[in-house]
């Protein structure tokens, strides 16, 4: 090694699953990372880096991080392969059969991206569900840090699998859906088979959305470290259970809000960091500018979700008939078979000119921070949560799939900042429950929620947990260098 490498700061490599909301919160990291003056080599998918090249200012953004770069790579799927709805589980194998190998090959072929500015890859911060990077880690002897972007509680609830076999919970079949499950430590009080991640919903112990899901998620433990996006006064409980297998566990989220507190901190002026592979329409925000104070239910799906027009029907009319004012995402890709009927129902017409306003994609961190937001109708995506518990915005829950099912459940029975609709879309419980969150136990629901969003902004001051937790994290990887 010359003089000059040893005083190079340490080199990671943050390898995502290329889709929306792992790239995302990933990106947050680095740019936590990249403001500790580490330096960071982000490899994402040719599709994904094309998103965001064309839709955020991701370019500029990480401008000023002198020792920030991005890597591409293919995610092994066709471009026009859809990459949402229940088709987005393609990309584990594609990753592992296809990214895998060509990762390895970009690995030693650029000396795991040494140059005469940065020394080689110090270590790997890769998501969760790749296991073909911790393959690499292991073979080459380069030390590794997993990255789950899904809530702790998820996380654990798949790292029991073996147990929920055991206890014949799963595979579910579709019967006892209400019946609580005992094999994960820690929730045998509350979690019904319906909160168990998607992934459980099998008929078949061999279907491979389980199989992958519970290998991967095992291996976890071979990693010197983990992180989670999360906060320790949201999911104690549970993470005293992950760190009996994983102790060196460093929770450092919501990421984004760390993130802003971050900048702050340092003095960094700039505009929410959007991540996003979709255009942005901020006409929505003029929109929320003229509505009054805690009036409008902020409906979005994240994604990957997709409905079918039956579905559509039903959220349209149960939206309408609330009587409540609505901004609604609908992405050009979440309904199935549209085929050119994706008019305006007549009944709704009025209704939705009255009170709605629809849009492809919104600024959804700056939304909910909007003073006319009262609500959120969620998929409990794991960044969605996040971003509606920071901005203290009480939620109504549709899970669509995998971790989804069991966020909501404790968005609900646990932390108490919403209600869960999971397995129904009907427009007659849609008006019950917004009627419910923006009326009715609207005072109940504010005050829960924004407790809860100030332990989350604490979490992420200075002193806090996750504060602490990634200062500690940057100090481990400094470790590392020999
Ligand atoms: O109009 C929109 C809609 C969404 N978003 C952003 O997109 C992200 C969506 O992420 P998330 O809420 O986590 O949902 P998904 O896109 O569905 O994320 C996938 O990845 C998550 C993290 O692993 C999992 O928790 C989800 O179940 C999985 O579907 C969030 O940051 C949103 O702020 C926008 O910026 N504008
Ligand atoms: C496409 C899904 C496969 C695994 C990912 C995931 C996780 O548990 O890490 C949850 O849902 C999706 O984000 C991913």
């Amino acid at each position: 090694m010359g003089s000059e490498e040893k005083n190079f700061p340490p080199h990671v490599l943050i390898f995502p699953l290329p889709i929306q909301g792992h790239v995302n919160s990933m990106l947050r990291l680095a740019e936590l990372l990249c403001l500790a003056k580490l330096d960071i080599t982000f490899v994402v998918s040719d599709f994904s880096h094309n998103r965001l090249i064309k839709h955020t200012n991701v370019a500029s953004r990480f401008a000023r991080y002198p020792g920030f770069q991005f890597q591409t790579i293919s995610d092994g799927l066709p471009d026009d392969h859809p990459r949402a709805g229940e088709k987005v589980m393609d990309i584990l194998p594609s990753t592992k059969n296809v990214t895998g190998p060509l990762f390895k090959r970009m690995m030693i072929e650029n000396n795991c991206f040494a140059s005469s500015t940065r020394r080689p890859t110090t270590c790997i911060i890769a998501d969760g569900v790749l296991s073909f990077a911790g393959d690499f880690a292991e073979e080459n002897g380069v030390p590794l840090i997993y990255f789950r972007t899904v809530s702790a509680c998820a996380f654990w609830a798949c790292f029991s699998m073996p147990e929920l076999i055991e206890s014949g919970d799963i595979p579910i079949k579709g019967n006892g859906m209400d019946l609580l499950v005992k094999g994960v430590a820690g929730m045998e009080t509350f979690l019904r088979r319906r909160d168990l991640p998607g992934f459980c919903r099998v008929n078949d112990m061999s279907e491979p959305k389980l199989q992958i899901i519970k290998t991967e998620t095992r291996q976890t433990t071979r990693a010197q470290a983990a992180i989670l996006n999360t906060f320790e006064d949201l999911e104690g409980p549970i993470l005293s259970q992950i760190r009996k297998h994983i102790p060196r566990l460093f929770t450092i989220g919501p990421s984004h809000s760390h993130l802003n507190s971050r900048l702050e901190t340092q003095n960094i002026k700039t505009s929410i960091s959007s991540g996003s592979f979709w255009e942005e329409d901020r006409s929505c925000v003029d929109w929320l500018d003229s509505q009054p104070p805690r009036s409008v239910l902020y409906v979005s799906f994240g994604s990957i979700t997709v409905v079918t027009r039956a579905q559509l029907l039903e959220f349209w009319h149960g939206l309408v008939n609330s009587g409540h004012r609505f901004l609604w995402v609908m992405r050009p890709d979440s309904i199935m078979g549209k085929d050119g009927e994706n008019r305006v129902p007549h009944e709704l017409e009025e209704g939705t000119k009255e009170r709605g306003y629809m849009v492809g994609w919104a600024p959804q961190e700056e939304v909910l921070n909007h003073s006319a937001i009262g609500g959120f109708f969620t998929h409990c995506g794991w960044n969605s949560t996040l971003e509606s518990i920071v901005a203290g915005v009480p939620m109504i829950c549709w899970p669509y799939f995998a971790d989804q099912m069991i966020n909501s459940r404790f968005v609900s029975e646990i932390w108490k900042i919403g209600l869960d609709m999971k397995d129904s879309c009907d427009r007659e419980i849609i008006v019950k429950m917004v009627r419910e969150l923006m009326e009715v136990k609207k005072d109940e629901f504010m005050e829960r929620a924004d407790e809860m969003a100030k332990l989350a902004r604490k979490a992420v001051s200075e002193g806090g947990s996750s504060y602490s937790n990634l200062d500690a994290l940057v100090e481990y990887i400094r470790s590392l260098i020999i």
